[in-house]
């Protein structure tokens, strides 16, 4: 489980997260939203361990993730919007560096390996063959994944996770968070793309300028706000109102210009 408390982060003037105060049980996905630059990634930042808090604690299984950042980090599983890999090894040799890393031996290792490659059916071969440089973009996703779940993490962090996956990959790894889930873990998921959290999440939370708006169950926020969809409670709340007006002035103004 985690526990959030008082949890803010400073960069020079600006607080991209101010006074953050959760908690999530085992069991839970909480589906983490928020507009660009409401602080989701500094607040996963800080939850993994990537950066330490100005006040505030964050607590992963009874660990305090900025007194004890390695103990922290066996426990949880991180998948970086970023998704950046080691480009000049082959994917093989990147997740045995990463199972070395949380002292999984190469023998307890590879199985582990086979099993995710099967189920994202991604070919042995080229995994032990070609360089991570030459994946594709939903290719590196899959090895990523596998990576932050490879020493069985009992909490889990994805941003933007889906980002790259074909369909039947993300119908698949969404099948698979549900399972994972349903077996105790807690997981932590930030996208923009809110009917697979309004599906996949039992919970959300919804960041704007560094500050936690609202949270808890979808279905009952919506109802709550009478806001019909978890999209409009989330353009609610983020106060983007009358989008599609302001797109179509935007559309005729650019047609004026050419
Ligand atoms: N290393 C940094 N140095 C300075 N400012 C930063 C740094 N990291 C983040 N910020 C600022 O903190 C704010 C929150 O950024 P963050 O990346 O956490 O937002 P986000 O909710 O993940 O956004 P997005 O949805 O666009 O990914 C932004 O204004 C950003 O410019």
């Amino acid at each position: 489980m985690i526990s959030i408390r008082g949890l803010t982060k400073r960069f020079g003037p600006q607080t991209a997260v101010e006074d953050l105060t959760m908690e999530v049980p085992p069991g839970i996905i909480v589906g983490l939203l928020g507009p660009n630059g409401a602080g989701k990634t500094t607040t996963l930042k800080m939850l993994t361990g990537m950066l330490k808090p100005d006040a505030g604690t964050a607590i992963i299984c009874g660990v305090d993730v900025a007194a004890d950042p390695i103990g922290a980090k066996r426990l949880l599983g991180f998948v970086p919007d970023s998704g950046a890999v080691y480009e000049a090894l082959t994917g093989l040799e990147f997740l045995l560096m990463v199972g070395a890393l949380y002292g999984i031996s190469e023998q307890e290792a590879k199985p582990r390996i086979r099993q995710f490659l099967d189920f994202f059916e991604l070919d042995w071969n080229t995994l032990e063959t070609k360089l991570l440089g030459a994946y594709s973009k939903g290719m590196k996703r899959k090895v990523v994944i596998t990576a932050a779940l490879l020493h069985n993490p009992r909490v889990v962090f994805l941003d933007e996770p889906l980002d790259g996956l074909d369909a039947n990959a993300a119908v698949g790894f969404k099948a698979l968070l549900e399972t994972l889930a349903r077996e105790g873990k807690t997981i932590v998921y930030s996208s923009h793309i809110l009917d697979v959290v309004e599906r996949v999440c039992n919970r959300v939370a919804i960041m704007v300028q560094g500050r936690l708006l609202v949270e808890g169950d979808p279905g009952a926020l919506v109802r709550e706000h009478q806001a019909g969809t978890l999209e409009h409670l989330f353009t609610q709340l983020t106060g983007l109102t009358h989008l599609e007006a302001r797109a179509q002035d935007f559309a005729k103004q650019l047609m004026v210009k050419h």
